[in-house]
């Protein structure tokens, strides 16, 4: 019989936890728990979704231990694994860094160009001080950290925290797999043997072959370069208005190289002053996240409190949810599963910078991910690549050093920035709006 996990999610009152509990209690077979503990600094909002979760428990599986704390102690007291999904600022902040670089001409996103930045100097450490609970009160367990900006985090836990067992993840990859099976006509995007290289959010794929060695590229391309990622589901209707858009925006993405299929988020980089165009620098996607997915999840969770049952209110389970359950079950039952995780370069990638985070496919079993050579990248993707890997660094240097010069580096440097003048605007605007949250910058 498999041993069972216990497991704390970090950022409890995160609007995905309801879906990764259910997902969890959906794979019992295969990856059996023991204890869930949420655990978030923000009281009220974690128990508003927590009590809802804990009546899910009592319904679905009574004999799973279920509780909620901000005590960190408790929290990561006698766990294996942590799942953290921590937005540091709430959407109020996530809503600044998109509106502040806007007012400037500037893309303003979660996790591109400036708006990333400044997530990405919220997020360092509030991501440090999780992994150093662990240390402390379970130091065999293991951090999957899907909180964003990934990249960014990714760079300052290999700087902060080497050698520890920590795993920076995102579903952007497997979400786009999956689809690209539906274009193909597959079940699953599992019937798909992939190969990719990139940063996260910055990635391409460079392969798709089925099980049995048939090349899938060319059926995509002939979908991509006429629909992007846009497919004809209920499933892709029911996306907010600006994911349809960004999928549809893959095509021209596709454009500038169609020898690979490219991620979303490249159109950031690529096509900002379309962006740019195409925002409502009052009206951002916080916005609509806050009027949407916070609204929903969290009226869903005062249904099922009010209700006493969950029947009637079920809570919907996001891609990433299965894929964290695969990465915990490859690494408790050692399934040496491929998977795309974000990881220290050394050499995969032939001619990039060895110590880069960059996102690939590893084969990961109980000691973690082994990453599978990925080759020599062309020129183009090396160039685009080397620049933002340049900004993630300078943006974990500038943190440790509280340097205002490698910040202003950073965005200049952003390929979503067009100056060192409109970079220094958006950073001192950037720097009163997150006080609180910011080391201070000299
Ligand atoms: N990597 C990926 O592909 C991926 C996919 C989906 C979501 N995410 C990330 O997951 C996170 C959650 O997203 P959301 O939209 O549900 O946000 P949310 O605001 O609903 O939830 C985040 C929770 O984190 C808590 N939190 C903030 N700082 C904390 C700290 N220092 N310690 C403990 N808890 C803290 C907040 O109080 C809040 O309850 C974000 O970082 C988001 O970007 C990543
Ligand atoms: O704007 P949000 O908060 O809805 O999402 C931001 C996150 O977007 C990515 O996840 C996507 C995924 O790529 C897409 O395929 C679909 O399934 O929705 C997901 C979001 O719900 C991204 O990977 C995350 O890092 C972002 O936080
Ligand atoms: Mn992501």
């Amino acid at each position: 019989m498999r041993r069972k996990s216990s497991i704390c999610i970090a950022g409890g009152g995160s609007t995905f936890t309801p879906g990764i509990v259910l997902m969890l209690l959906e794979n019992q077979d295969r990856f059996p728990i023991k204890r869930i503990t949420l655990y978030d600094n923000n009281a009220e909002r974690q128990e508003k979704l927590a009590k809802a979760c804990a009546i899910m428990m009592k319904e679905k599986a009574p004999e799973i231990e279920f509780n909620y704390t901000t005590d960190p102690e408790t929290a990561f007291t006698g766990i294996d694994f942590v799942m953290a999904h921590i937005r540091v600022g709430l959407y109020a902040m996530r809503e600044l860094d998109e509106k502040i670089p806007l007012k400037y001409g500037v893309v303003g996103q979660e996790t591109c160009g400036p708006g990333g930045i400044a997530y990405g100097m919220r997020s360092i450490g509030p991501v440090i001080e999780i992994a150093d609970y662990m240390e402390k009160y379970s130091p065999d367990a293991w951090l999957l950290n899907y909180s964003n900006p990934a990249a960014i985090v990714a760079e300052a836990t290999r700087r902060l925290r080497p050698g520890k067992r920590i795993i920076n993840i995102c579903d952007m990859p497997v979400g786009l797999e999956t689809t690209m099976a539906t274009i193909l006509g597959l079940q699953s995007r599992k019937e798909m043997e992939i190969r990719y290289y990139g940063l996260n959010h910055f990635g391409w794929w460079t392969s798709i072959k089925d099980k049995d060695g048939n090349d899938l590229m060319p059926k995509l391309k002939e979908h991509i370069s006429q629909y992007g990622y846009a497919v004809n589901t209920e499933d892709f209707q029911h996306k907010d208005a600006s994911w349809q858009e960004t999928y549809t925006k893959a095509k021209d993405v596709f454009a500038l190289d169609p020898n690979t299929l490219p991620s979303t988020y490249l159109k950031y980089y690529l096509y900002p002053d379309y962006v740019v165009k195409h925002s409502d620098p009052n009206y951002t996607r916080a916005n609509e996240v806050m009027d949407g997915r916070e609204k929903t999840v969290f009226g869903q969770a005062a249904k099922i409190i009010e209700n006493g049952t969950m029947k009637g209110n079920e809570f919907a389970v996001g891609v990433h949810a299965s894929f964290i359950v695969d990465l915990a079950c490859a690494i408790a039952f050692n399934t040496k599963e491929r998977m795309l995780l974000i990881v220290e370069n050394n050499g995969a990638i032939e001619n990039f910078d060895p110590t880069a985070m960059v996102e690939i496919p590893c084969i990961v079993g109980k000691d973690g991910p082994e990453p599978l050579a990925m080759g020599k990248i062309p020129t183009f993707q090396r160039g685009l690549m080397t620049e933002q890997a340049c900004v993630e660094k300078l943006v974990v240097e500038a943190w440790i050093e509280g340097s205002y010069q490698k910040l202003w580096q950073a965005i200049t440097l952003s390929k979503t920035v067009p100056s060192a003048s409109v970079a220094k605007q958006i950073l001192d605007d950037l720097i009163e709006a997150n006080k609180d949250y910011w080391p201070t910058l000299k």
